[in-house]
């Protein structure tokens, strides 16, 4: 295989959750946008991984206007830009369309920028073991399916990175799109390839509504050195 290593990070949502005007993922956390500090993970796991972001054409001049505004920490990140599509999965068919020949590929929200270096680099071992790596946790809270209590130690919470050898993943996407389909994992899984799970954490959260962002502060200060 290949030992070609790419990271489509998704950012081609509306964030209606999140209420704001700003479009999420260009909030600032600790004075930095949200999408650079997720851009900065990849490249601290992995100085070889190469970059592509996913955004909607409307948002694509703004973030060019930070990256010249935050030009230091740009550098660090290259990255090719990809328009973002209607929905997630066409934001990540978007994003897969832009890899040639194979390697390994890690599909990672925008919006979790607390993703451990520790998980990522854990996400691409797997998949080159395995062929997926999803990154998951167990639920803390009690859970029922329609109503009915099940057994808590049967459910794993789905998170991003979910990385995949670029020829599976390819193959996942030539399907037609299914509202079934939440995340990568349910695609690749739809088309008969087995999902292996691994450890997240609590903290890689996504930042979807505004309670997000002060749990998202609070972590900044615990790293802050
Ligand atoms: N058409 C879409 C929809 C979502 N995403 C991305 O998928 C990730 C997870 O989605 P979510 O948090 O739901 O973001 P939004 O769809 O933007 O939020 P909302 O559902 O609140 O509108 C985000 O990084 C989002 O930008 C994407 O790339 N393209
Ligand atoms: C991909 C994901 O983050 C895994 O938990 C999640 O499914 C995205 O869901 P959303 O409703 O698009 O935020």
């Amino acid at each position: 295989m290949s030992s070609n290593k790419y990271a489509i990070v998704v950012a081609g949502g509306s964030g209606s959750r999140m209420q704001s005007q700003l479009p999420k993922q260009f909030i600032e956390l600790g004075g930095l946008p949200i999408l650079f500090h997720t851009l900065l993970r990849f490249k601290q796991a992995d100085e070889s991984i190469q970059l592509i972001l996913v955004l909607p054409k409307a948002h694509q001049a703004y973030w060019q206007s930070l990256c010249e505004k935050h030009s230091d920490i740009a550098q660090r990140v290259p990255h090719w830009l990809v328009d973002g599509g209607q929905t997630r999965f066409q934001s990540s068919q978007n994003g897969l369309s832009r890899i040639e020949g194979d390697g390994l590929v890690s599909i990672h929200d925008g919006v979790r920028p607390f993703v451990e270096v520790a998980v990522i680099q854990n996400s691409y071992q797997t998949a080159q073991a395995l062929g997926s790596a999803v990154v998951s946790v167990p639920s803390k809270d009690s859970v029922r399916v329609n109503g009915v209590a099940v057994d808590r130690s049967t459910v794993r919470l789905i998170q991003t990175p979910q990385t995949f050898q670029v020829s599976i993943l390819k193959k996942a996407f030539e399907t037609e799109e299914l509202s079934t389909f939440t995340d990568d994992a349910s695609v690749v899984e739809a088309a008969g390839f087995p999902i292996h799970l691994i450890d997240g954490s609590y903290e890689n959260i996504k930042i979807t509504t505004p309670e997000d962002l002060l749990f998202a502060n609070m972590l900044l200060e615990k790293y802050r050195d």
